[in-house]
């Protein structure tokens, strides 16, 4: 018997510890480290580190292309993080807010020599901590030893890398009827992941027939567009349309996924707006963040579809890239139906850099 947590629950504390500016012991067979997000990192803990050895800021490369920095290691950089620094560096670093404000003095650094093993899955855990994809990385000689001796989660990435690539199963913890607006036979369903990340909720309309094409949404939470009305996107009018849509017919099913901000959350997206209000749009906003333009993961859409006994869709888009990655994951796609509504004056330049960018369509 053991009562030890698996490596996905390390993992999911790891995510947590991250948070919260806590660091992380990292084991792999190319070298050991222990790391932390670079927006949680405080004074005391950047001289914590130093105590450990020389730190290292790992950013993604989109991050760097930004910073005018060199990414040898491919999709992201390391750079050296200079003696005479503060915390305020390093958030600087990070966070573009105050690129155009303050540009970053230069030139930044960047290290070819060594692993990244231990600075990607760093950036990828922060990613899923919906945190900035940048991390302050320190070599050290053992980290089950400074895991052991300070408390900290310990994570073998080598084990670590394929798991997180995989997709967590969910499972439907609870469904109850809702009776909603759009239609009175409305029932809410919550499916809950095993790696202790974001539930995701399936809103059925009716019962649709098993047998034939059920109308479909893949709905990305949106909390100001969704629950504020927000003008700078067109979210609100898409939720209440599609559930009305399936009202009218009688039946359908809306997966409201929470995958805030594109994958990135709401603190991350928030702080895209305020790089919008500077003029970027949407996608380059991501960018400087460090983001790609889409982080979301569309296969929990089709674990939960085929988890209700759909296989095939008509399915309410203007994104084809839904249709490609569903038809990629196993739910036929035997119809498109288009969902334009709530076009106004504040998110006309939005959806037209979606349709110029990022493949939607008109
Ligand atoms: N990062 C980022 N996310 C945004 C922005 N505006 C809206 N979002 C998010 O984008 C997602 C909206 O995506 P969807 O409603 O699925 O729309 P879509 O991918 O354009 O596809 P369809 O609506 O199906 O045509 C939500 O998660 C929003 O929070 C933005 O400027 N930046
Ligand atoms: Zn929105």
């Amino acid at each position: 018997m053991s009562l030890a947590p698996s490596l996905t629950e390390r993992l999911a504390r790891a995510r947590a510890d991250l948070r919260m500016g806590v660091g992380v012991a990292m084991h792999s067979a190319n070298g050991d480290a222990v790391v932390f997000a670079a927006e949680a990192l405080s004074d005391a803990r950047l001289a914590d580190a130093r105590a450990l050895g020389a730190p290292v800021l790992a950013i993604t490369s989109w991050r760097a292309q930004t910073l005018k920095a060199r990414a040898y290691d491919g999709d992201l950089a390391r750079l050296s993080v200079p003696a005479d620094v503060d915390a305020s560096w390093i958030e600087a670093v990070a966070d573009p807010a105050d690129d155009l404000r303050v540009p970053m003095k230069g030139p930044l650094g960047s290290l070819r020599t060594g692993s990244p093993a231990a600075h990607r899955a760093a950036i990828g855990l922060s990613k899923s901590a919906r945190l900035l994809p940048a991390a302050l990385v320190v070599d050290v000689p053992d980290a089950r030893a400074l895991a052991a001796a300070h408390g900290l989660t310990l994570i073998d990435i080598d084990a670590a890398q394929s798991l997180l690539g995989d997709l967590s199963p969910l499972h439907d913890v609870v469904h109850a009827r809702v009776p909603l607006e759009a239609s009175q036979k409305g029932r809410v369903h919550v499916f809950r992941p095993e790696d202790g990340g974001e539930e995701h909720y399936a809103i059925e309309i009716g019962r649709p027939d098993r047998d034939h094409p059920a109308l479909v949404r893949l709905h990305s939470a949106c909390f100001t567009g969704d629950v504020l009305g927000s003008l700078k996107c067109d979210c609100g009018p898409q939720l209440h349309a599609a559930l009305h849509q399936m009202g009218q017919e009688g039946a359908g099913i809306l997966l409201y996924l929470n995958q805030e901000g594109r994958g990135i959350g709401l603190a991350n997206k928030m702080r895209a707006y305020s790089l919008q209000d500077q003029g970027f749009d949407t996608v380059e906003a991501n960018h400087r963040l460090g983001f790609e333009d889409d982080e979301r993961d569309f296969r929990i859409g089709a674990a939960l579809l085929r988890d209700m006994g759909l296989s095939r869709v008509r399915l309410l888009t203007n994104n084809p890239r839904k249709i490609s990655m569903m038809q990629d994951h196993g739910i036929e796609v035997v119809e498109r139906v288009p969902l334009k509504v709530g076009e106004n004056d504040f998110n006309s330049r939005y959806l037209a850099t979606k349709a110029r960018k990022s493949g939607h369509l008109l």
